[in-house]
């Protein structure tokens, strides 16, 4: 990543981004097969490719529409850095991996960064069921994404069609994956009216039941620019029954605590006992930042 990273300030703002895992291209990610297994229990530590020993291993996704900043929030994550310069946006699937201490065992959480593109979509479906827990992020300066989590909510663009019907192919509408990701198409006077699936119902659609989902809005550190109201993520989020929190991958605010968060929740899960009372997520998010005061980082 921090090859292609680097190149940012210099290239085109919407160039493909690079991929952490080795540079991989879209096609090649495409035609990769996806995780086979989301959970891993080694019966005794196993070692991670950086090294590090771990007693148990989940898949954590990051999703949302592009530019949301879900690269950045694994980079801030991974090495503690934010990558600012001009967006270049992620190409197809990619992961990396990072061993917490969590309650004195170790969990090697493996997140994959997927492509907020509509183009991309078809390719991140694949890896949804094998998912153990979803960060899905909006941008809290962009309202359009977080317009597009909610369920039902549409999408919807509109391209003079000319005299004849479409104007081009499918696939080649711009932000739009193809046919496959069209769930509705109506021909409107010289216009075409596309609908796109929101990232709720997508992960109804393809995420196990039981998945671990946390609604995240990113990019609190530009208080100038802020469209969403914390309130009105923290309602979308009541209204769906998943914990909420605001991020940012500039200043690093709460970035750790949504990742261990979420690693305790998936942890608990794997190793209560009988007698342990469930862990409460919201809770204990709520509960470390009133302890770090406003500004955890
Ligand atoms: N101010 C601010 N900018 C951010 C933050 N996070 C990301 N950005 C900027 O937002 C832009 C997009 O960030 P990315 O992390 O590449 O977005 P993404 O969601 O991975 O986008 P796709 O790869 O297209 O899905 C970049 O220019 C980042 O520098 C943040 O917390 N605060």
């Amino acid at each position: 990543m921090s090859r292609k990273k680097a190149a940012k300030g210099k290239g085109s703002s919407r160039s493909p981004k690079a991929s952490p895992g080795g540079g991989r291209t879209a096609k090649g990610l495409a035609a990769a097969a996806a995780p086979s297994s989301g959970l891993v229990y080694p019966s005794r530590p196993s070692i991670s490719n950086s090294g590090e020993f771990y007693d148990i291993a989940f898949k954590v996704m990051l999703v949302g529409d592009s530019g949301v900043g879900k690269t950045c929030l694994l980079v801030r994550f991974k090495d503690g850095a934010f990558l600012a310069g001009s967006f270049i946006s992620t190409v197809g699937i990619d992961f990396r991996n990072k061993v917490m201490s969590i309650d004195a065992v170790k969990v090697k959480l493996q997140i994959w960064d997927t492509a907020g593109q509509e183009r991309f979509r078809s390719v991140t479906h694949a890896y949804y069921r094998d998912a153990n827990a979803l960060l899905l992020l909006y941008d809290v300066t962009n309202k359009a994404s977080f317009d597009n989590i909610r369920e039902r909510a549409e999408v919807v663009r509109v391209w003079d069609a000319g005299t004849s019907g479409l104007a081009k192919p499918w696939e080649e509408l711009e932000g739009v994956g193809g046919e496959r990701d069209v769930l509705a198409a109506l021909g409107v006077g010289s216009a075409v009216v596309v609908k796109l699936e929101a990232w709720l119902t997508e992960i109804h659609e393809y995420a196990q039941q039981d998945v671990v989902v946390m609604l995240l809005g990113n990019k609190v550190d530009s208080t100038h620019d802020r469209m969403v109201k914390r309130e009105e993520g923290e309602k979308l989020a009541k209204e769906f029954g998943v914990p909420f929190m605001e991020t940012s991958s500039k200043s690093g605010l709460n970035v750790d605590l949504a990742f261990t968060a979420v690693a305790k929740e998936l942890k608990h899960r794997t190793m209560k006992e009988p007698d342990e009372p469930k862990f409460q997520l919201q809770q204990y998010v709520d509960k470390e930042m009133r302890t770090a005061g406003c500004c955890r980082s």
